[in-house]
């Protein structure tokens, strides 16, 4: 069972598709593989589809869908193709969503702890966070090869809570796709979605449906009630 809605001490955030559109990015270190392979390139609308489940998920669903070649061998060779493709270009289109920034401090100043979990690699998430100067927000970061196994295994998500000694009723989990919804109530964590991303599409309970992320300051941390 999920968690109320009605407090919580600590926010963990996905980050593609929640905080940040990283979509034209990751559609062109795809791209820059794709081309190395003379296959023909995709649209990042597109490509952006199929975020969500980290870089192997990405390649081997994309590669599926198109009808291009995705044995093992194929994916195994384009995983570090495509990481480091990104890596070298890993913020130049990306954007926050409205109003991300501004929220994610006022969350902060509120009394929020907030922390990260996401399925990007975690080094790749690390630079992002960086380059676009919210690293500092956050007390614990998780990318998916740091995590004992990734979204939708809960443990992905527990292994942030344990990393900021939260217990999961203190936690409300923040994201914008399916899968961070089954790793939510897979742990027992309440799930708020983002109206962007692929969060529009999502089925909750509209209590848990965001405008912006400083609806979250509804969840009153629990310095803001013990001074109510
Ligand atoms: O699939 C990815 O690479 C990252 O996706 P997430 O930030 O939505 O978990």
């Amino acid at each position: 069972m999920s968690a109320s809605p009605n407090t919580a001490d600590v926010l963990i955030f996905d980050l593609d598709g929640t905080l940040i559109d990283s979509a034209h990015d990751i559609a062109a270190a795809v791209n820059e593989y794709l081309a190395s392979k003379g296959w023909p390139e995709q649209d990042p609308a597109f490509v952006e589809g199929f975020i969500g489940n980290g870089p192997r998920r990405l390649l081997l669903d994309l590669l599926l869908a198109v009808g291009l070649p995705h044995d093992d061998a194929t994916v195994d060779e384009a995983v570090p193709t495509y990481i480091a493709n990104y890596e070298r270009s890993p913020a130049r289109h990306t954007r926050f969503y409205a109003h991300v920034k501004e929220d994610l401090h006022r969350l902060r100043e509120a009394g929020f702890r907030l922390g990260l979990c996401t399925n990007k690699p975690h080094a790749l998430t690390l630079k992002v966070l960086d380059l676009l100067g919210i690293a500092p927000l956050f007390e614990a970061v998780v990318g998916a090869d740091a995590a004992p196994a990734c979204k939708p295994d809960p443990a992905h998500l527990l292994a942030v809570c344990e990393r900021m000694g939260a217990p999961p009723a203190s936690v409300a989990y923040v994201g914008d796709t399916a899968v961070d919804q089954a790793t939510a109530a897979a742990a027992g964590i309440s799930f708020h979605v983002v109206p962007w991303g692929g969060g529009s599409l999502l089925k909750v309970d509209e209590a848990f449906r965001l405008d912006r992320l400083a609806d979250l300051m509804a969840l009153k941390p629990a310095a803001a009630r013990r001074t109510a």
